[in-house]
C-alpha cells in the first residue's frame, strides 16, 4: 500500500500505552525488498555497481511498502524548544535565539530553507508549547509525565499522511546539552563522554557543559533505567516531539531521515526499548569520523548517508541534503533499462 493511503494512526495517550507502542512496531514488507532486488539485478549495470544508491531504493520501498518507491511528497519538519537548562549557561547563544530563528524558518532566511527548496521538499516548523522552556533538568525533571506526552503528542499529530519521505530535524539553543545528556544517560557514561562544542563553546565552555550534564545525571540517577523516563527527564519538547513523528512514520508507513546529533539522540530512547525500532530511520550525517555523532551512530549501529562534509547546523540541513541523493537512486531504479529492453550483453 502506498503511503499516502496509509490510515492516520492516533497518539497514544499514556506512558503506558506509549511503551507497549514501542514494543510492537510494524516491519518492513521483506516481500517488497525482495522484489527491488530482483529488478536491481536486471538493470544495465555490474550488480551492486551503484553501491548505498541501491540499498537506499529497498529501504525506501521496503518501509513504503511498495515496490515502485516514490519521492514526490517529500517533508521536512523542524521541531522548535527552550530549554532550562540554559540557566546555566551550556550555549554561548543567547534563548532568544530559538524564536528569532523560527522566525527566520518562516521567512525563508535560514540554511534549511535553501536547502529544502533546492531539494523540493516542504518546510514545516512547529515551535513545541510557544517555545515555553523545559524545567532546568540539574533539578528536577525536564518534563512532568503530561508535558512529556503531550509533546510526544505534538509531534505525532505534525507527520502529514501524505508523505514519501520524512526528514526530521530541530532547533533550541541548548539542546546539544539536552542530547550530550541523553546519550551519557543511555550509555551509562559521564558528561565528559558526551559533552561537545555544540554551537561554539570553547574548552573551558565544553567542559562546564559536561560538569553540568554531570549534576544532572547525579539528580536523576535512580531513575535512568528506563529509556522513555531518561527522554522525559533529560530530555526537551522539541526531542520528545521528534520521537513521536518518529513513531507516528514508523505506523504510516513513512521512511524517515534524522538529521544529525541532537535527533538521532532524542530517538535513541526508542532503540533502547526495542532492538529494531529505529529500522525505519536512516541517519544523514556525521560531521567528524570520532566525534558524538559518529560514537552515538556507532552506539546505534547506523551507518550515515554522508560524512566527512563537516555540517554540524541541525535545523534538519543534513537531512534534508540527502534529499537529492534519495532521488537519484529511485530514478535509477524505476528508469533505467533492462538489460533484455536496451539489448545489451550480460556477463559471461
Ligand atoms: C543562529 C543559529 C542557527 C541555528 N540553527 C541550528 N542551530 C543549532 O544549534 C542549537 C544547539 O546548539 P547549542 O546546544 O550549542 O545551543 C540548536 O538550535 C541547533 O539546531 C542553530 C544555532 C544558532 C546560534
Ligand atoms: O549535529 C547536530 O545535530 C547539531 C550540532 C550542533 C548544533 N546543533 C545541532
Amino acid at each position: 500500500m502506498p503511503s499516502s493511503l496509509s490510515p492516520r494512526p492516533s497518539a497514544p495517550l499514556s506512558l503506558h500505552a506509549l511503551r507497549a507502542l514501542c514494543m510492537d512496531l510494524p516491519p518492513a514488507n521483506t516481500q517488497v525488498q525482495h522484489a527491488i532486488a530482483q529488478r536491481e539485478a536486471t538493470l544495465t549495470k555490474p550488480p551492486g555497481s551503484l553501491g548505498q544508491l541501491e540499498e537506499m531504493t529497498r529501504w525506501l520501498g521496503g518501509w513504503q511498502h511498495s515496490a515502485t518507491p516514490r519521492l514526490e511528497h517529500v517533508h521536512v519538519l523542524i521541531f522548535a524548544g527552550n530549554h532550562g537548562v540554559m540557566a546555566h549557561h551550556v550555549s554561548p547563544w543567547p534563548v532568544e535565539v530559538t524564536a528569532q530563528m523560527v522566525q527566520n524558518f518562516q521567512h525563508g532566511g535560514a540554511a534549511i530553507n535553501q536547502i529544502a527548496r533546492v531539494a523540493q521538499a516542504r518546510l514545516a516548523v512547529v515551535a513545541v508549547y510557544e517555545l515555553a522552556p523545559t524545567t532546568d533538568f540539574t533539578l528536577a525533571p525536564a518534563m512532568t509525565e503530561a508535558e512529556f506526552l503531550s509533546a510526544i503528542q505534538v509531534g505525532f499529530n505534525a507527520v502529514p499522511p501524505d508523505c514519501d519521505l520524512l526528514c526530521l530535524g530541530e532547533m533550541g539553543i541548548g539542546n546539544t546539552t539536552a542530547a550530550s545528556a541523553l546519550c551519557a544517560a543511555l550509555t551509562h557514561q559521564s558528561g565528559t563522554d558526551w559533552a561537545g562544542q555544540g554551537t561554539g563553546l570553547d574548552a573551558a565552555g565544553t567542559a562546564h557543559k559536561a560538569m553540568v550534564i554531570d549534576t544532572a545525571l547525579a539528580h536523576h540517577a535512580a531513575h535512568l533505567d528506563d529509556p522513555l523516563d531518561v527522554a522525559r527527564r533529560l530530555g526537551g519538547y522539541e526531542l520528545a516531539a521528534t520521537l513521536g513523528a518518529t513513531l507516528a512514520a514508523r505506523l504510516m508507513h513513512i521512511p524517515v531521515i534524522l538529521d544529525g546529533f541532537v535527533c538521532t539522540a532524542a530517538v535513541a530512547p526508542l532503540a533502547h526499548l526495542h532492538p529494531n525500532a529505529l529500522d525505519h530511520t536512516v541517519l544523514s550525517h556525521c560531521p567528524t569520523p570520532t566525534g558524538q555523532t559518529a560514537r552515538l551512530a556507532q552506539h546505534l549501529r547506523m551507518t550515515p548517508i554522508l560524512s566527512g562534509l563537516g555540517l554540524r547546523l541541525g535545523e534538519a540541513s543534513g537531512a534534508a541534503l540527502t534529499i537529492p541523493l534519495l532521488r537519484a537512486a529511485v530514478a535509477c531504479h524505476t528508469g533505467m533499462a533492462t538489460f533484455a529492453q536496451a539489448a545489451v550483453s550480460e556477463k559471461a
